[in-house]
């Protein structure tokens, strides 16, 4: 599990210091599969070490008008590309870019037939028209729907709908389609709620398309296309060049975003891999969430603003959330010192504040007969943007996530062999947001149904790209089941789900950010710039995950990030005397913190150290951290 939660086991070495794997996240609650591309990737490369890289040919498009709007208080500044990154490649670009120009060769049909990666397409879709108007509502699930496509708050049913454990949205969804409940069984469907035109889709058999299996029949029909208007999709082995049109070479995105998003691959001849883009998140199926303006009480919005809220001279009552103050500048960035606070509670070990949920819904998932004791989340500070029931203007300045994707953004091919990635193609100010990590809203069951139907597949290349939206679980003494969420962005994604893993010093920053509801179970997650990133950087994240643990189903990769912290890797002295003079450095500042507030550190040592989850070289270790 990707992020989320964030328990970090500060670990001693052989010779008892502090040592590389020293800033740990709890084992349990990150569960990662090396992505799907990159056991293929590595013997692609090798095999076309040396040779030109062969790229679709680009077909000229017409750029996608991005309408320029008044600005009203907060200022998105044009950033300024740097002429050295121009590679999106629908774009001209002069011969000094020619090292990162796509390159124009046509496919061929000559490829080596073996090199050339094999998956199976997605499937099918529902005309918008074949649900009723109650059912499309019930399932809508819209948010930050950039500018003026921004949609009204979503009906999720009501208090009375809702009943004790299953959601009215999600019943009438299982009324409406036998599609529901299959993980076990058959190939699992999977239904995607709303798209921001209102149209329903379903995709069937994502799962099974993601994982490589093949029907036998070629085919498979989902529903008569006029009772259900599902359209049969043959099932098939993509070709390369079905596979390459699968995602827009111009836009990944598929005009999905605001802005396009190229992809690039100067490494060998791989494509992305298979999946859907979706630009907002989408319930699956039992996730319950409510948006209701009737929800939205007094103060959750700003009814009485006016205009841009940053500059208003009363006090919003967006801004309670965050102390009175907004989280963004009026350039659109994160305040400096908000961002430096949520850079170290995340990173710092000593800053990191862990909440213990009473029933810990990781551990309720997995359906163990006894429940193990919650092992921990992070505590964060969130975001509260302005949305739909606030007065301001629509461009007011404390709407920032909701407004979508604004950097211009590269899917590029690693050279380390990490993948693919996704870079900037300019300078991005430090506190610049970037995006949100978009997938399918899940509930911790389906997803641990999810990943026990992975681990029992023959095919181990079906990965999963899971975050836990665990910051608030502490909160409620026993969620419910449909309660406790995550985002799954395997089957259904943005570009988010290409970011890989740097340990520790990575460039970007998770933030929860609540825009539609007031629900603490629910919000975004929002990655923004922790430093200023160059233009064609790579941006990174730190996954949070334990490079040791093997008492989770989902095996680790082997980290490349090439960070000196990396806690995946066998340092010589040298680097590992380097490695504890950063650590203490950036721990200095915490250790001073926790000797002001002994008391408080040494109730949280003992708490931990009771805890029968530790052995004696982790108490140990927190006490030296301590
Ligand atoms: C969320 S995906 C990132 C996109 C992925 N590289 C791809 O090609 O789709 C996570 C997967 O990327 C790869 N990855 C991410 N960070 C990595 C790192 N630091 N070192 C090696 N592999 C990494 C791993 O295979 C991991 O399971």
């Amino acid at each position: 599990m990707m992020g989320g939660t964030s328990l970090r086991k500060p670990k001693l070495d052989d010779e008892g210091k502090l040592g590389a794997n020293s800033l740990q996240r709890s084992p349990d609650m990150m569960k990662l599969q090396p992505g799907p591309s990159d056991s293929q990737s590595t013997q692609v490369r090798h095999a076309y070490k040396g040779k030109e890289p062969l790229l679709p040919q680009v077909s000229p498009r017409e750029k996608r008008p991005i309408v320029e709007r008044p600005s009203h208080g907060v200022q998105f500044k044009d950033r300024e590309v740097d002429p050295d990154s121009v590679l999106i490649p629908k774009q001209k670009v002069v011969d000094s870019y020619a090292l990162i120009k796509p390159k124009d060769e046509p496919f061929t049909d000559d490829l080596p037939p073996d090199d050339v990666p094999r998956y199976e397409a997605p499937i099918a879709v529902i005309r918008p028209d074949s649900f009723s108007k109650e059912d499309i509502s019930g399932r809508s699930f819209l948010t930050g729907k950039p500018d003026d496509q921004e949609p009204p708050a979503s009906h999720f049913g009501t208090e009375e709908d809702r009943g004790d454990s299953v959601p009215a949205s999600s019943s009438s969804r299982r009324a409406n389609s036998e599609l529901a409940p299959v993980l076990e069984e058959s190939p699992a469907n999977l239904e995607i709620a709303s798209s921001s035109l209102g149209e329903e889709r379903l995709m069937n058999d994502a799962h099974c398309s993601a994982n490589g299996s093949t029907e036998s029949n070629g085919g498979r029909e989902l529903r008569d296309p006029e009772s259900c208007s599902l359209v049969v999709v043959p099932q098939h082995q993509l070709t390369f060049e079905e596979l390459r049109s699968l995602h827009d070479f111009n836009d990944i995105t598929k005009g999905e975003e605001v802005i396009e998003i190229s992809w690039l691959n100067e490494i060998n001849n791989e494509c992305p891999p298979p999946f859907m883009y979706i630009p907002q998140n989408v319930v699956f199926q039992n996730a319950y969430l409510r948006f209701t303006l009737s929800q939205i009480n007094a103060e959750d919005c700003c009814s009485t603003c006016i205009g841009d809220c940053l500059s208003s001279t009363t006090i919003c009552v967006c801004a309670c959330e965050t102390g009175n103050e907004f989280a963004y500048t009026s350039e659109g960035l994160i305040r400096e010192d908000f961002l430096e606070e949520c850079i170290s509670m995340t990173r710092d070990p000593q800053r990191q504040c862990l909440s213990y949920c009473k029933a810990c819904p990781l551990e309720r998932s997995k359906n163990d007969e006894i429940l193990e004791p919650c092992k921990g989340h992070l505590k964060r500070k969130y975001i509260k943007e302005c949305w739909s029931k606030c007065a301001c203007h629509k461009r007011c300045g404390n709407r920032v996530v909701q407004r979508g994707i604004r950097c211009k953004l590269q899917v590029f091919f690693t050279p380390e062999g990490k993948g693919w990635g996704l870079r900037t193609l300019e300078k991005l100010p430090k506190g610049t947001f970037v995006c949100e990590y978009i997938g399918e809203i899940l509930t911790n069951k389906e997803l641990h149904e999810r990943n026990v139907q992975r681990t029992r597949g023959t095919n181990n290349e079906w990965h999963t790209y899971p975050v836990l939206l665990d910051a608030y679980w502490f909160l409620k003494g026993a969620l419910k089941e449909e309660e406790a969420l995550c985002l799954d962005a395997t089957f259904y994604g943005n570009v988010a789900r290409f970011i890989n893993h740097r340990c520790l010093d990575s460039n970007l920053i998770e933030i929860p950010v609540k825009v539609e509801t007031p629900d603490q179970h629910y919000y975004h997650l929002a990655f923004f710039t922790a430093r200023e990133v160059n233009a064609l950087e790579e941006l990174t994240w730190d996954y949070g995950l334990d490079f040791d643990d093997d008492d989770h189903p989902v095996e680790v990769f082997k980290c490349l990030c090439s960070s000196k912290f990396c806690r995946n890797m066998k340092r010589p002295n040298k680097i590992r005397s380097e490695f504890f003079a950063s650590v203490e450095s950036l721990s200095r500042q915490s250790i001073s913190n926790i000797r002001a507030n002994a008391s408080a550190a040494a109730k949280k040592t003992d708490l931990l150290a009771s805890s029968s989850r530790f052995d004696k070289k982790e108490i140990a270790s927190l006490q030296f951290v301590a």
